[in-house]
C-alpha cells in the first residue's frame, strides 16, 4: 500500500496569456510522497516547481485539484508546513535567539519565557548556531542565515518541511555542509521533506526519490526516479557508489533532451500512473548497448487507487 503522506490530486496552475485565453503552467498533476521521505523536484525554470511548492505551502491556491495532507485537504498555509526559501526572510531586528523564538511562540503561545528559550536554543544547536544567538542577521554570514532559517523552520516541528531551492545562494563549502546538516536532521528525525532543486548531485544525495519535470507551458510530471544509493550515503563519495553513473546520467539525459522531447514522444503518458524509474546495475548498462536487458526499469505509480 502507498503512504500517501502529501497527496497532490490533478492539480492545475493557469494564468491570462498575453493574447487572451489562458496559459496552463501545468494541468492535471498527480503526485505523492509518503511519510518521512525526502522528495526532490528537478525541472528547468519555469516548469512550475515553485508553483507547486508555494500550492503545498498553502501561498497560492491552484485553478484546480487538491492537495492533501495526512488526510486533509489543505486550506492556506499551516504551521505544519515549514518553508525554507533561497532567501532567508528573518526578521532584522531580532537575534538568532530572537527570531526561532519567534516561531515557536507563535505554534505555542501559552509557553513561558524559559520554555520558548530552551525549545529554540535546542534546534539552534542542532544547526550548528550554538554561541551566535544574541546575533543579528546583519552580523551572519549568508550560510549562518540559511542556518537560522532551517532552525525557524524545524523548531515548530512541522509535517512537513518545504525548500525551494535553499541552499542555491550559497558557497560550495556552506552548500555541502548544510546538505549535510539537512540530510542528517531529516534522518534523525523521520522529518518529511519536499525540496525544489536545480543541482542534479543535490538531488541524488538528499532525495529519497526525484520527480522529474518536463519543459513548461503545459509542463507535466514525467517520472519518479528511486534513489538506489544506500541510505548511510556520505556527500563527498557519492561517485563512487556503482549505480550514481548511471543515476546521474539518467536525470541528465532527461533535463538536456527528453524534457522538451517528451511530450511529443509519449503521446500516451498518464498522470495518474506516471513511470517509476528503477536503476540497475552498471553491468545491465553495458548490456543495453550490445542489445542485452536495459540498466532503467520502469513500473507504473497507482494514483488512482
Ligand atoms: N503571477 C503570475 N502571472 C503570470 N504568470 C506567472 C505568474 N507567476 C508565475 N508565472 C509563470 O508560471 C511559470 C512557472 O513559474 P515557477 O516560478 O513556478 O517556475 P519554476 O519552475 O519554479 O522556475 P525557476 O526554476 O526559474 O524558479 C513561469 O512561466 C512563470 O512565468
Amino acid at each position: 500500500m502507498t503512504d500517501k503522506f502529501i497527496s497532490i490530486e490533478a492539480i492545475a496552475k493557469r494564468y491570462p496569456g498575453a493574447a487572451g485565453g489562458e496559459v496552463a503552467v501545468f494541468e492535471n498533476l498527480w503526485l505523492s510522497v509518503p511519510r518521512g521521505e525526502f522528495a526532490c523536484v528537478i525541472g528547468h525554470s519555469g516548469c512550475g516547481k515553485t508553483t507547486v511548492l508555494n500550492i503545498l505551502a498553502g501561498l497560492d491556491t491552484p485553478s484546480e485539484g487538491v492537495v492533501i495532507v495526512d488526510g486533509e485537504a489543505i486550506q492556506g498555509t499551516s504551521l505544519d508546513r515549514a518553508v525554507i526559501f533561497q532567501s532567508h526572510a528573518l526578521l532584522p531586528w531580532r537575534t538568532v535567539l530572537g527570531n526561532v523564538a519567534y516561531a515557536v511562540t507563535s505554534k505555542w503561545r501559552d509557553w513561558d519565557r524559559a520554555k520558548v528559550k530552551a525549545h529554540a536554543q535546542k534546534f539552534i544547536d542542532l544547526v550548528g548556531l550554538t554561541g551566535a544567538e544574541h546575533k543579528r542577521p546583519s552580523e551572519l554570514s549568508g550560510g549562518m542565515k540559511q542556518r537560522v532559517g532551517i532552525a525557524r523552520a524545524l523548531s515548530i516541528t512541522p509535517k512537513i518541511m518545504l525548500m525551494d531551492e535553499p541552499f542555491s545562494a550559497l558557497d560550495a563549502l556552506t552548500r555541502g555542509t548544510l546538505q549535510d546538516e539537512v540530510r542528517r536532521i531529516c534522518l534523525e528525525t523521520g522529518q518529511t521533506a519536499f525540496m525544489i532543486t536545480h543541482d542534479v548531485d543535490e538531488a541524488i544525495y538528499l532525495a529519497d526519490r526525484i520527480f522529474l519535470m518536463t519543459n513548461g507551458p503545459g509542463a507535466v510530471l514525467a517520472e519518479i526516479v528511486e534513489n538506489p544509493l544506500p541510505k548511510d550515503r556520505g556527500r563527498i563519495d557519492l561517485h563512487r557508489h556503482p549505480y550514481y553513473y548511471a543515476l546521474r546520467n539518467h536525470i541528465v539525459d532527461f533535463l538536456v533532451s527528453r524534457s522538451k522531447s517528451f511530450a511529443a514522444e509519449t503521446p500516451d503518458h498518464d498522470p495518474r500512473h506516471v513511470p517509476v524509474v528503477k536503476i540497475g546495475k552498471p553491468e545491465l548498462a553495458i548490456a543495453a548497448v550490445s542489445g542485452g536487458p536495459s540498466d532503467v526499469q520502469k513500473s507504473w505509480t497507482g494514483t488512482s487507487g
